[in-house]
C-alpha cells in the first residue's frame, strides 16, 4: 500500500507562504485544487499572478514531472502541458526537513466532462480533435500521455482549449505505462499491453469519446471489444464516430495525426448524412426526435466546426 504520510506534511491551510529555499521566490497559498497519488496541488498568489503549486515529500516524483514539463516547454505548436515556472524546497518552520515543490501555469476551466455536460456532447469530436494535435506533438518527442482521463483534461477559458494536467502518468515510448485508470485502459478491457506506444493513447482518446456520451461509465462485462462496439451502436451520438472509434479501439491507428484527420472528415460531411449513414448502421432506428431538435442540432454541428476552423486551423 502507498504510504500517504506526506498527505500531513503537504497539507497547508490558505493564507500560507511558501518560500523557496533556492529562488527566494514567495507564493501565498489560496486554496486547495486537489491531491492525487504524488502529491498535493494548490492555487497560489505569487508576484507575477495565480499559479499552480504541487508539493510532495516524493522528490523523485516532482523531479521526474518537472522534467517532463521542461521537455515540453521545449516543443513548438500546441501547449502539451502547463508550462514551468519554478522548481524549488520549501523549508517549512517546524519541519524536519525540506519540501520538494515546483511552480507550473494554473489553466482555468472546467474539467472535461463538466464541460461538456454545460455544454452539450456535440462538443465533444471538437475537443477531441484539439487533444489529438496534443497528442500527436507529444508522440513525435517520444512520450506518451499514459493516464487520459477527462479529470486530467482542463477545458480553458475563453477560447475553448483543450489542456493536459498531471503529467504524473507521462511516460517515454517504450517503457511500461505507470499510472493508469482502468476505463481508459486497454489492458483492463483485454485490447492490448501496456507499453507506453501512441496507440495506448489513441485507445484512450476512443474511449474518453465513449465516456463523454456515457457519464456514468460502465464496468467491462465479458467480451471487452464487443461490448463496447454494442455501447457505440446504441448510442446515435457515438455511432457517427463508429468507424474511427472502432480503429482506435482496435489499435489500428498509426498516428493521432491519422485518427485526427478521420474525425475532421466526419465533422465536415454534412449532419444529414452523417445522420443517415449512422442510423443505416444502427439498423432499425427509431424514428424519434423532432424536426426542430434535428435542424437545431444540424445547425450547431455546423457552427461548432465554423468555429473549429476559425480558431484552429486561421
Ligand atoms: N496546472 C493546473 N492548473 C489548474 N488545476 C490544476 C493544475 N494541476 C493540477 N490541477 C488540479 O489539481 C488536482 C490534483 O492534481 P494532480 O495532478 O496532483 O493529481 P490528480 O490528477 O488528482 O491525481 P493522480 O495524479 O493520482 O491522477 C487536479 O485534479 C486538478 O484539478
Amino acid at each position: 500500500m502507498k504510504n500517504h504520510s506526506w498527505m500531513k506534511q503537504c497539507n497547508v491551510p490558505p493564507g500560507t507562504l511558501v518560500t523557496g529555499k533556492w529562488h527566494k521566490q514567495r507564493y501565498r497559498v489560496v486554496k486547495r485544487l486537489g491531491s492525487g497519488a504524488n502529491g498535493v496541488v494548490y492555487l497560489a498568489k505569487g508576484k507575477d499572478g495565480y499559479s499552480a503549486l504541487k508539493m510532495s515529500d516524493d522528490s523523485m516524483s516532482i523531479m521526474a514531472e518537472v522534467n517532463v514539463l521542461k521537455a515540453f516547454s521545449q516543443v513548438q505548436g500546441p501547449s502539451l502541458g502547463p508550462s514551468l515556472l519554478d522548481v524549488d524546497d520549501w523549508e517549512q518552520p517546524a519541519a524536519a526537513r525540506a519540501l520538494p515543490f515546483y511552480v507550473m501555469e494554473y489553466i482555468e476551466g472546467p474539467v472535461l466532462l463538466d464541460f461538456i455536460n454545460n455544454k452539450g456532447s456535440h462538443w465533444s469530436a471538437v475537443l477531441i480533435v484539439q487533444l489529438l494535435d496534443i497528442l500527436d506533438q507529444m508522440h513525435r518527442q517520444g512520450w506518451v500521455f499514459g493516464d487520459l482521463k477527462p479529470e486530467n483534461l482542463i477545458v480553458s477559458t475563453p477560447r475553448t482549449r483543450i489542456r493536459c494536467i498531471d503529467v504524473g502518468g507521462t511516460t517515454k515510448q517504450g517503457r511500461s505505462i505507470k499510472e493508469f485508470t482502468e476505463f481508459f485502459d486497454r489492458g483492463y478491457w483485454g485490447l492490448g499491453s501496456r507499453k507506453a506506444e501512441p496507440s495506448y493513447d489513441l485507445f484512450s482518446t476512443a474511449m474518453l469519446m465513449i465516456n463523454s456520451y456515457y457519464p456514468s461509465r460502465f464496468v467491462k462485462n465479458g467480451n471487452g471489444l464487443e461490448q463496447l462496439h454494442h455501447m457505440i451502436r446504441k448510442n446515435s451520438g457515438l455511432l457517427q464516430y463508429e468507424r474511427v472509434l472502432h480503429k482506435a479501439l482496435e489499435g489500428k491507428y498509426r498516428s493521432a495525426a491519422e485518427m485526427k484527420n478521420d474525425l475532421l472528415g466526419i465533422l465536415s460531411a454534412p449532419r444529414s448524412s452523417r445522420k443517415t449513414q449512422a442510423k443505416s448502421r444502427q439498423g432499425h432506428g427509431k424514428k424519434k426526435g423532432s424536426m426542430i431538435e434535428t435542424a437545431g442540432v444540424l445547425f450547431i454541428t455546423t457552427f461548432l466546426y465554423g468555429l473549429y476552423i476559425y480558431l484552429f486551423l486561421l
